[in-house]
């Protein structure tokens, strides 16, 4: 064994605590920490990207003759003269900076050089809303469990795929499945697709979620397009921004004033119209929680007094990180159970029946999304309009 500079050591110790014993094998390896021994240069953290242009006589690239971009090295060779490598998975390098630029942008690369289009819409399926991915033509479909730095989806109703593809000729990328607090996810990590998104280009985002109608107007049924937020976590300090901020992001205090589009509000009504929905379309405010506990009557109560329509378990911090990215924001609720705010009611919340109203809904979700969609005004960043395509 070579003697390794305390960085170095440091990093290998917390690899083999966290069970990483043979580093060589690790496949899911996104990041390469490269210690060089000189000391100027200090500790680096680099994508494997930047390692193999930056550094293509590494022991790691003379291993594989020439690694492709992505293509992390999976064997690495540690030397005295001037480098040491060390493959880490994301666990190590989340001590340090935790779901930041680097891992989002690994990831973001990983799937643009396999994905057929560079996708300018980014649309998230909230619980039994899946069938919007089916739209997408062209489809290239990845697990979430395939993909680097992704999280795996854990709920019933939530497939667990990134569909890439076309929708009325607009490049789009669609989750079907999403993530929620109450998984046991780090908030930064529930919301890192949308960074993720932006790193790919995408330039709106469209968020469907089921939802609770606190409303009393509001059916089962009915599609609320959700104009404005009460962030519940939040006021505890619950915030996907928490911790140091992501210049690269965007700023450290971002106003969410204009969180939802009014613009997309309006073509979602004139869109609804259109197609003769306006019967079930409403406006309306959503309400997050935690979950994974359905509401009792006295916490609904109160929400309504507090001004919400709706209530759910999703959405609010994956808006709040796509808006401090810059990106365009449209999200809808499909109230898929009324909250029970009457004790002599018998109704109770349950799951079966939020993925039930989803199936009966999924037709004119479709319809209404595809139809905003094609009315998109989305341009790429990519200069020349072919560049959608990969
Ligand atoms: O918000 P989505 O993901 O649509 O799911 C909603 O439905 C589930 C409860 O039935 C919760 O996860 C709630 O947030
Ligand atoms: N919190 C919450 N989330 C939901 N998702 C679907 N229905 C509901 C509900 O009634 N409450």
């Amino acid at each position: 064994m070579v003697a390794l500079p305390p960085a170095g050591r440091r990093l290998f110790e917390k690899g083999r605590r966290l069970g990483l014993h043979n580093l060589v094998e690790v496949g899911k390896v996104c990041y390469v920490l490269a210690v060089w021994r000189q000391r100027d240069e200090g500790r680096k953290l680099i994508s494997p990207q930047d390692l193999i242009s930056r550094s293509p006589c590494t022991s790691a690239s003379r291993y594989h003759s020439r690694p492709k971009v992505n293509q992390v090295p999976t064997k690495v060779a540690l030397n005295r003269t001037s480098l040491y490598l060390h493959c880490m998975s994301t666990k190590v390098v989340q001590g340090s900076r935790r779901y930041g630029y680097e891992e989002c942008k690994a990831t973001a690369d990983w799937l643009l050089d396999q994905a057929p289009v560079r996708p300018l819409v980014g649309i998230v399926c909230g619980s039994g809303l899946g069938g919007l991915a089916d739209m997408l033509k062209d489809q290239k479909i990845f697990n979430y469990g395939d993909i680097p730095n992704f999280p795996k989806s854990t709920v019933h109703g939530h497939a667990g795929r990134l569909v890439f593809g076309t929708l009325k000729g607009k490049p789009c990328v669609c989750m079907q499945g999403r993530f929620h607090l109450y998984e046991g996810y780090p908030i930064q990590k529930i919301t890192m697709p949308m960074r993720i998104f932006k790193l790919m280009g995408v330039k709106t985002v469209i968020l469907t979620n089921a939802a609770g109608g606190l409303n009393q107007d509001y059916k089962v049924g009915d599609v609320m397009i959700i104009k404005d937020h009460i962030n519940m976590p939040g006021f505890a300090g619950i915030n996907p921004l928490s911790g140091p901020n992501e210049e690269s992001f965007g700023t450290r205090f971002p106003c969410m004033s204009d969180a939802y589009d009014r613009k997309l509000q309006q073509l979602a009504q004139e869109v609804g119209a259109e197609l003769g929905y306006s019967d079930f379309l409403r406006e309306g405010v959503y309400c997050v929680l935690g979950g994974p506990s359905f509401e009792t009557i006295a916490e609904c109560r109160m929400l309504t007094r507090l001004g919400a329509d709706a209530v759910g378990m999703s959405t609010v911090h994956e808006v709040i990180v796509a808006r401090h990215c810059g990106m365009q924001v449209f999200a809808l609720s499909l109230i898929t159970n009324q909250a029970v705010m009457d004790y002599d009611s018998h109704e109770k919340a349950n799951h079966e029946e939020v993925l039930q109203t989803g199936e009966q809904r999924s037709l004119q979700l479709v319809k209404l999304v595809s139809t905003m969609v094609a009315r998109l005004d989305v341009a790429s960043d990519y200069t020349n309009g072919e560049a959608h395509h990969c």
